[in-house]
Formats: structure tokens, C-alpha cells, sequence
């Protein structure tokens, strides 16, 4: 029969298993640590379980109390897993949970016991399911499609639980632990087969979708200065140039460092490193936060800003080159001083190519250079 209790809980059994072996499969080729947690959860689901079985043969202890007890602590791994996702730490008062739970075994056996059983069970599973959900919810920088469905499969099965606790309050609603008696304990065996599927479903994807934007961070950023490379600028350089018109023109500016090479070879390539990421930090502090900025390669440096002016091109180009001067020439000792060339173009279409704008830019900075460096130079496109 379908809702037959004992059939209900071989099927948990059977899937728990299942995503407890899926999720250790996942581990091995992730290593993320919270998808080992997630796995020796559903691993603990799986035997407490199979002791639930053990219940209708009177032995109450480890077919109730234990059995209800370890899918608390199944929860728990689940949190845990959550904390470790999020890097977060524990709270230390999660290990009163077993001491809780150990005083039901002040309680008598029996039927009778029940109705406390299921409310402090429910309570417990509710509150920690809905604690992991909110983790989620609070974590942005790890927040992606999989977090959020593991946020809200989480929600819905810590609601869940806390309407079990409040629904067997209820005056005259039946509960029987140890035979599965009460439309409550059906109910719940059916979410539970769901809950297990969902959360297993979700979590694996947590981890996927956070791995997938990992790779396609690294994949688009240069790893010095953490600023788009080439192939995430030419990704990206569409879109912000879709918008350009006469009102709101567009600029790309190019940077290149004046003998960068005689810092390197003075004084170490860790000395041209910093003068690297001195550039990345102050083009971060002076250029308007959504302008496009990358590193090309070696110590050359693109720019795409929109809705902007000559004389604003001018002045940021002024502040970059007057700071970076003050910077290297405090730190580094060259007999020719490391400064900033740098060519913008100025457009108001959106142009065919990018092409043909950097190669624009190009000559501005090479007309830059050939007129003693350190200094900016720009033109105008249309
Ligand atoms: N430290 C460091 N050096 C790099 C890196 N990538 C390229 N370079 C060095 O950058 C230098 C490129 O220098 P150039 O731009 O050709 O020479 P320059 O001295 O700046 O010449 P001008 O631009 O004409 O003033 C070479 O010495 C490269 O080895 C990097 O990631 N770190």
C-alpha cells in the first residue's frame, strides 16, 4: 500500500542511502567539505531509519528515542555542512542538543510519551533547518542559483516541521510513535521522502553552481591585480557599449608604465608586481566604479568608461598619473623616473568593433609615449 508506514520508511532508507553515497561521489571529485557533512547526514538518516523499523516490535528506546535522535543529529550535519559552505564557525551551543535530547529519557515508555516526543523532535529539526536557511540567505558572496534553492528547500522543510510541533499541540490530535498511528506521522514519512530527494538535489548544486562561477572567475580575471584580462573585457565590452550615444559618449582609455622594465630589472620582479597592483588599486579608487577595467597583459591596462567627457577623461587621467608617479618614485630609485603613458579615445556611437577602438587608443598612447612619456593624449571618434 502507498502510505503503508513500514513501506514509506524502506523507501527513506533506499533514498537516503542513495544520497548519501551521491553526495560522497560528488565529495571525490569537489572536495568540498560540506558535501562530506551533507553525506554522513543522509548516511545518519539512513540508520536511524532503519531503527524506526524496530519501533512496531516494542523496542521504544532505539526504535523512537534513538532513531528520532539521530535524525536530529542528521539536521544537524546538515547545518554544519551549511556553516562550513558558508565559511562560518559553530555556535557552541549547538551541543546542548544531545543533552536535550537525553532528557526525554526521563519520560515513560509508551504511547503516552508521544505527543512530547514528536514536539521537541519537530521543534529541534524545524528550528535547525530553518537556521540553515537563513546561513544561506545571509551569505552574498557565496549566493548563486544552487544557494538559493537549497535556502528555500530548507525553509520549507524547517516551516514544515515547526507546523508538526504546532499541529500536534492541537487538543485531541492522535499520536502514536510506536505504531505510526495519526494522520501527522503519515504525512511527515511522505515529506520526508521528498525533503530527501529536494535537499540532496539542492545541495549537490550549491556546491556545482559555486564551483562553476569559480571557474568562470578565474577563467576572466588576471590573478595579480584581479582586474578583468583580456578575455573577460572582451566579453564584457558589448554590453557597455550598446548605450553610447551623442549624449552619453563613451571612452577607452589605454595605460601603459614607462620603463617598467628598468624597475623590474633594478630591482626584482616583485618590485614590478607592486607597481602592478599600485595601478590596479588607484584605478579602482579613481575611475568611477562601473567603468570596465582590465589588465591586457605585461603593464598594459584598458579602460571602458560610458557617459563621459573629454575633460573628465582629462581629469582622471591626471589623477592616475600624478599618484602613480608619487608612489613609485618613493619607493624605487631609476635613473629615468617610472611614470604612466596613457591614450584615450573618445566616441558617441556605439563602434563596429573593438577592435578598431583599441587600435585607436593604441596610437594615442604611442603618440604619448613618442612625446616623452607621462602624459595623456586623446581623441575624438565621430
Ligand atoms: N613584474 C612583472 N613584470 C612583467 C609581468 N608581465 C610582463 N612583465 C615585464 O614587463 C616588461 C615589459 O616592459 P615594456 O613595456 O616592454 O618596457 P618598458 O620598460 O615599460 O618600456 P616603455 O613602455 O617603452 O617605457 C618586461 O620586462 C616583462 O618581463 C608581470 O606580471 N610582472
Amino acid at each position: 500500500m502507498a502510505f503503508d508506514p513500514a513501506t514509506m520508511l524502506t523507501l527513506t532508507i533506499a533514498i537516503a542511502a542513495a544520497a548519501a553515497v551521491y553526495l560522497l561521489l560528488e565529495w571525490r571529485s569537489a572536495r568540498d567539505g560540506s558535501l562530506l557533512c551533507w553525506s554522513a547526514g543522509f548516511a545518519t538518516i539512513t540508520v536511524g531509519s532503519s531503527l524506526s523499523l524496530l519501533r512496531v516490535d516494542g523496542y521504544f528506546f532505539v526504535g523512537v528515542w534513538l532513531a528520532n535522535g539521530l535524525l536530529i543529529f542528521a539536521h544537524w550535519m546538515f547545518l554544519f555542512g551549511v556553516i562550513r559552505f558558508v565559511g562560518g564557525r559553530p555556535s557552541r551551543s549547538w551541543a546542548l542538543l544531545p543533552a536535550a535530547w537525553s532528557l526525554l529519557l526521563l519520560l515513560p515508555d509508551g504511547p503516552e510519551s508521544s505527543k512530547f516526543y514528536l514536539i521537541v523532535n519537530s521543534l529541534l529539526v524545524g528550528f535547525i533547518s530553518l537556521r540553515a536557511s537563513a546561513l544561506l540567505r545571509l551569505a552574498p558572496d557565496t549566493a548563486t542559483v544552487g544557494t538559493r534553492q537549497l535556502h528555500y528547500v530548507l525553509l520549507v522543510h524547517g516551516v514544515f516541521y515547526i507546523a508538526k510541533a504546532t499541529v500536534t499541540l492541537l487538543p485531541g490530535t492522535l499520536i502514536d510513535l510506536t505504531v505510526f498511528r495519526g494522520t501527522i506521522i503519515r504525512v511527515s514519512l511522505v515529506e520526508g521522502v521528498m525533503a530527501i530527494m529536494l535537499i540532496a538535489l539542492s545541495m549537490t548544486g550549491t556546491v556545482r553552481y559555486r564551483r562553476e562561477s569559480m571557474i568562470k572567475r578565474l577563467a576572466e580575471r588576471d590573478p595579480l591585480t584581479s582586474l578583468y584580462n583580456r578575455r573577460g573585457f572582451e566579453a564584457r565590452t558589448r554590453r557597455n557599449l550598446a548605450n553610447v550615444s551623442a549624449a552619453h559618449p563613451g571612452a577607452l582609455l589605454l595605460i601603459d608604465i614607462d620603463h617598467f622594465k628598468l624597475a623590474n630589472d633594478l630591482h626584482g620582479h616583485a618590485a614590478g608586481d607592486f607597481l602592478l597592483v599600485t595601478l590596479s588599486d588607484l584605478t579602482r579608487q579613481i575611475l568611477p566604479e562601473e567603468a570596465l577595467k582590465a589588465r591586457l597583459g605585461g603593464d598594459e591596462f584598458a579602460f571602458l568608461l560610458s557617459d563621459t567627457s573629454a575633460q573628465q577623461i582629462e581629469h582622471f587621467g591626471e589623477e592616475l598619473r600624478v599618484r602613480f608617479y608619487e608612489t613609485a618614485a618613493k619607493t624605487f630609485n631609476t635613473p629615468y623616473p617610472v611614470t604612466l603613458s596613457l591614450g584615450a579615445t573618445l566616441f558617441n556611437q556605439p563602434p563596429k568593433d573593438l577592435n578598431a577602438l583599441l587600435e585607436q587608443s593604441d596610437r594615442a598612447l604611442y603618440e604619448a609615449k613618442r612625446n616623452g612619456r607621462d602624459r595623456l593624449e586623446v581623441r575624438m571618434n565621430g
